[in-house]
């Protein structure tokens, strides 16, 4: 592959949708992709007691390996591989082992802070902002955590009006004025159809060229 990849950023509040848009884009399109979620670079809290790391505040900027992140940006930009550390949210921890990711034609980086550094905004062809009201989100979250993440109803509670929804006003919600497309409530058939359209027609030539 010698083209640089189609860099997208999807950013927005937590439970507004993002990765399930991306997941859509990825299952839709008929073009290998890269997806990175923000997720996968929260810094390793190994070193704390379970309940030392439970009182993080995660929703920071500070949270996040912004120099293994933006470094595996590049690298992927440039069709390098990436070991892609692993994450495990219900334990706040990294595991030892990272996945090699291969580069593709399409890269999208998803997650709160996703259009947040400037370092990564400016490696972006496409930037996204998903706008889902808050409400639906917490509600979206509640039901998440306890199902995927191992939380009480308590400590989601508890997380998010400690954390969450301030860190959310101060770093997250400000980086929609940096986006190209604002999608309103996350999956919707017309935006999704846009995107997939998008997606298309700005690898398609390069597609075509790989055929050759
Ligand atoms: N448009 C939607 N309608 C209903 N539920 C949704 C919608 N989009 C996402 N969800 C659900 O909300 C939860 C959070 O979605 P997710 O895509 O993980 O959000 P984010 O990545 O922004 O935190 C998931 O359980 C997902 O299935
Ligand atoms: O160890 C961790 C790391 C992150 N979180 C929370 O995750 C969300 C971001 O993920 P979304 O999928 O976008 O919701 C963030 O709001 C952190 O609070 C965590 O709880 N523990």
């Amino acid at each position: 592959m010698s083209e640089s990849p189609f860099l997208i950023g999807i950013a927005g509040g937590t439970g507004a949708g993002k990765t399930t848009i991306a997941t859509e884009i990825v299952d839709a399109v008929d073009v290998d992709m890269v997806l990175l979620s923000l997720d996968n670079y929260y810094c390793d809290q190994s070193e704390l007691s379970p309940e030392e790391r439970a009182e993080l505040n995660f929703d920071h900027p500070d949270a996040i390996d912004w120099e293994r992140l933006i470094g595996d940006v590049r690298s992927l930009s440039e069709n390098e591989a990436v070991a892609v550390p692993q994450y495990n949210l219900e334990t706040h921890t990294r595991e030892r082992d990272p996945i090699t990711v291969e580069p593709e034609p399409i890269v999208i980086v998803e997650g709160i802070l996703a259009l947040y550094h400037d370092r990564i905004l400016d490696q972006l062809d496409l930037s996204i902002y998903v706008q889902t009201d808050p409400d639906v989100r917490v509600l979206r979250r509640i039901r998440r955590d306890i199902e995927e993440r191992d939380r009480t109803v308590d400590g989601v509670i508890e997380q998010y009006l400690s954390t969450v929804k301030p860190m959310h006003e101060q770093f997250v919600e400000p980086t929609k004025r940096k986006a190209d497309i604002i999608i309103p409530e996350g999956v919707n058939e017309p935006a999704m159809e846009l995107l997939q359209e998008k997606a298309m027609r700005e690898i398609g030539p390069k597609a075509e060229y790989q055929e050759m």
